[in-house]
């Protein structure tokens, strides 16, 4: 059997004050496996970007645990928060976060500047990744003279520098034309097949949904169903598009 990485086990999400709770998570669970890649969707306003920022440990649960790797991050102090998500998180989100004083390669030896590794060991490990994400030949280039696309295979490579056991993506193809969403969706298949990645998504998109595995669709904070790819990716996206459909309410249908 394969190791959760993730481990989700019946969180709540109260924000609001006690005369004025506003319930945003109901009683949610489910685990990822080791070199899943799975999607997260449900309408606008389901919970979703409060339960990735529950798994990014930027935020608490009101109650319920969260395990990655075997750790309960609920209970960690911030200090000691603040090194686990830095070696055991990557993040991929929709706005890159590159730093433009710095040229492609700096950004992504970026997360490790805190770490102590041989730089030949970091030079390695960058090559390995730039050429899973097919950007090898723009390591000596300033951030703002690659496209977009580059943007954010950039930002992937960065992400995946420390190895991280769960890699965290939010709306990674939201700024991104179809092509080069394709592009992204493919580099990151590449990631997940060839690393054992485990990848962790949430988009509102159908298309860039069937790159996954396995989709959670959550709805009023609570798991509203769960599909798993078995076909061809065209099938799932039919899938995910019929789940969408009897889910209903406040989803864009973005065709590429
Ligand atoms: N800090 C907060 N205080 C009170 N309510 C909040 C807070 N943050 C989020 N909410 C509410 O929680 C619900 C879920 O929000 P969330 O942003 O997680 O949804 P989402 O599924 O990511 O939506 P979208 O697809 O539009 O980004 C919404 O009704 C939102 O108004």
């Amino acid at each position: 059997m394969e190791q959760a990485i993730l481990e989700i086990d019946r969180i709540t999400k109260v924000y609001g004050t006690k005369l004025n709770p506003v319930r945003v998570l109901e009683d949610i669970s489910f685990s990822i496996d080791q070199g899943e890649f799975v999607g997260i969707m449900g309408p606008s306003g389901a919970g979703k970007t409060t339960l990735l920022n529950l798994i990014s440990t930027i935020d608490r649960p009101t109650t319920g645990k969260i395990l990655i790797n075997q750790t309960d991050v609920t209970r960690m102090r911030e200090k000691k928060l603040t090194t686990f998500r830095r070696e055991q998180l990557g993040f991929i989100f929709q706005d890159f976060n590159l730093l433009e004083s710095l040229n492609v390669k700096d950004n992504i030896l970026l997360p490790l500047a805190l770490e102590r590794i041989r730089y030949q060991e970091m030079m390695e490990r960058v090559t390995y990744v730039t050429k899973i994400l097919g950007i090898e030949h723009l390591l000596d280039k300033a951030i703002v003279d690659i496209s977009i696309g580059q943007k954010q295979r950039v930002a992937a490579a960065r992400a995946l520098i420390t190895q991280p056991k769960l890699i965290l993506a939010d709306e990674p193809t939201g700024s991104l034309d179809s092509k080069s969403a394709t592009e992204l969706l493919q580099y990151l298949t590449a990631v997940n097949q060839q690393e054992q990645a485990t990848i962790l998504m949430v988009t509102h998109d159908a298309f860039t949904a069937s790159y996954c595995q396995r989709i959670l669709f959550i709805k009023d904070g609570a798991i509203f169903s769960e599909i798993v790819r078995q076909g061809t990716r065209k099938e799932f996206f039919q899938k995910i598009m019929d789940m969408q459909t009897a889910i209903g309410g406040g989803i864009s249908y973005d065709l590429y």
